[in-house]
């Protein structure tokens, strides 16, 4: 039986980063997508972006939808305040296992709750089971039509407040057409582009900042 590209992409970390060091991790993940087989992780040069990006909201409470393998997950929680919390979403059960290994390598894993199914589905449930009142901030890099959905289902739920940071990966490769044009026109965002490059390749690919304003009705 041959392994998965997630279970390679593990055994690399476990060979080559140290235990409870969230920098090794994310290098020897870029290292493995660099010179051994791609992955759709975030990557180096869109990672930094999000770097300066979670630095810049220095959120309490944040949520990741589409955990993978956990790379972004690693970079968003390594960059906490003391006592933040992130919930990560993952539909694939094969990936959410790794993601879960990779998470802990990295020392993080009280500070990450890693929940398994849609987000179509737990989304209305977070604040019941996860005692959540609003995110501080939102990083979106799961299937890209679920991006539109997956937001208007995030007011709905009223888990955005006033000035609440929407982070999407991908708008430009694979692409969201349908949810660019929504905060770039919406009222409700105060949006902006950072163009860059699709991970460990030469493809353009950018990432989109929307900040949310909050609702007109009083
Ligand atoms: O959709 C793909 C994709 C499409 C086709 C083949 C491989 C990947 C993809 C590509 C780059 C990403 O950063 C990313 O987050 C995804 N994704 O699946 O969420
Ligand atoms: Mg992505």
């Amino acid at each position: 039986t041959h392994s998965s590209r997630p279970q390679r992409l593990l055994r690399a970390v476990q060979k080559g980063a140290v235990r409870g060091d969230a920098r090794s991790v994310v290098a020897n993940i870029d290292r493995f997508c660099h010179h051994s087989e791609w992955a759709m992780n975030i990557g180096d040069e869109k990672g930094a972006i999000l770097d300066s990006v979670v630095s810049e909201v220095n959120p309490a409470l944040a949520l990741e939808l589409g955990t993978y393998c956990g790379y972004s997950t690693v970079r968003i929680a390594r960059l906490l305040p003391p006592g933040g919390r992130l919930i990560t979403l993952e539909f694939n059960p094969e990936y959410a296992a790794v993601a879960r290994q990779v998470i802990e390598w990295a020392g993080l894993e009280d500070s990450v709750q890693l929940v398994e199914g849609g987000s179509g589905d737990w989304i209305p449930q977070l604040k019941e089971h996860f005692g959540v009142q609003s995110f501080d901030f939102v990083f979106l890099d799961h299937w890209k039509e679920r991006y539109l959905p997956d937001i208007h289902l995030l007011e709905e739920c009223e888990l955005l407040r006033k000035g609440t940071v929407v982070l999407a990966d991908n708008v430009v490769c694979p692409g969201a057409p349908d949810y660019l044009a929504y905060v770039r026109n919406s009222p409700a965002y105060q949006s902006s582009y950072f163009q860059s490059h699709l991970e460990y390749t030469k493809a353009v690919d950018g990432l989109e900042k929307s900040v949310y304003l909050g609702t007109t009705d009083a």
